[in-house]
């Protein structure tokens, strides 16, 4: 890029990487990651749970098609995961400064800068992806003309963070759903809105076991599962009851945790939109979307519990599910965005088992 800044990517491990800055002209600390997506970067970079982590794209050209503008569904984003920019920061090979694309509103450059955010490029992404595959997931800085210290986003509550304050109603279906908001992506809200649905998004810590529902979601979420004590605890009240329980990502794994299992957190994780994953006692697979470093330790699994998907490049845990009661989750994205939408039934499972639920009372 002609007159573009110098800077420079740091890792813990001592790499550096000189490289030309876009976006905003600043420096950031985070947990360097990597995507393999080949699109779907508007969606991503607004998705909750980078939050605290520094980006990286595989794919060798971004920016192309721009950012879109933004419109409303309901009173949610009609494209974006959330209304702002989670990523610390974004590492890509080739920026593409010029941009076409019927919707597109702004550049990906200014779109990072409106919210502050460093982009370096001139990367060799796919040589750092190797070492990051090799040595694991690590913490990283950009550095503009400041230094700042490297910090590690995991021992935040970053779930605290991106939750809401408030509860909100949307949507005026037969069907009662309770959202426990740990940072969820807007097109979780827009699956739901789009079937039989009332949908109450509370957030993270609040005491959802006090209200009238028929059906409980737990939503994706940044960080550390861990972190989620007040979430583990309501949710393990409602495993002691029956109404249909479906999480997704972060969801899974707070499931996991309630139910008494444990989780670990991944090498370098699993974040394209290519992941095979396997239901468990089938011969069937999916491509699914993902976003996750940590996953649900399948042999801590309680007797009452199964694994209901299994990935097939790592053999790790993509979803658990009750073995008598209707409670089920998956550690992919069923609601994609961006991504294959494969797995956008386990919504109309999920409403199924709500409606049998009330049926049986
Ligand atoms: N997308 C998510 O919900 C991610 C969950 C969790 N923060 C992880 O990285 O595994």
């Amino acid at each position: 890029m002609e007159n573009a800044k110098s800077v420079k990517l740091v890792l813990e491990d001592g790499t550096e990487i000189q490289g030309q800055s876009f976006g905003a002209f600043t420096s950031a600390a985070g947990e360097v990651v990597f995507s393999t997506a080949m699109t779907g970067y508007p969606e991503n970079l607004t998705d909750p749970s980078f939050a605290g982590q520094i980006l990286v794209l595989t794919y060798p050209i971004v920016g192309n098609y721009g950012v879109p503008g933004e419109e409303l569904y309901e009173s949610i984003s009609k494209i974006f995961e959330s209304d702002k920019i989670h990523i610390a920061g974004l590492v890509v090979n080739y920026y593409s400064e010029e941009h076409s694309h019927w919707n597109a509103a702004k550049s990906l450059g200014d779109w990072l800068a409106e919210y502050n955010i460093p982009g370096i490029c001139g990367v060799d992404t796919r040589m750092l992806t190797k070492k990051l595959r090799e040595k694991g997931a690590m913490l990283g800085k950009i550095v503009a003309e400041q230094d700042v210290p490297l910090h590690d986003p995991n021992l935040e509550n970053l779930v605290a963070q991106v939750s809401p304050q408030g509860v909100q109603h949307y949507g005026t279906g037969q069907h009662k759903i309770v959202l426990v908001d740990c940072g969820t992506k807007t097109n979780i809200i827009r699956c739901f809105l789009e079937r039989d649905v009332e949908l109450i998004r509370v957030p993270w810590d609040y005491d959802f076991t006090q209200l009238d529902y028929d059906g409980l979601f737990l939503s994706n979420g940044p960080g550390d599962p861990k972190m989620c004590v007040p979430t583990i605890e309501h949710l393990q009240k409602a495993l002691e009851q029956d109404k249909p329980i479906f999480g997704i990502c972060l969801g899974s794994q707070l499931m996991g945790l309630a139910a008494g299992g444990d989780t670990f957190k991944l090498k370098y994780g699993h974040r394209s939109h290519n992941q095979p994953v396997k239901l468990t006692g089938t011969q069937r697979s999916y491509i699914t979307s993902q976003n996750h470093g940590f996953a649900v330790d399948t042999a801590t699994l309680p007797a009452e519990w199964d694994m209901l998907f299994e990935n097939l490049n790592d053999g790790t845990c993509e979803g658990i599910k009750h073995k008598t009661k209707p409670f089920f989750s998956t550690q992919f994205h069923p609601e994609a965005a961006g991504g294959p939408q494969d797995t956008e039934f386990l919504f109309d499972d999920f409403l199924k088992a709500v409606v049998e639920y009330k049926a049986s009372k």
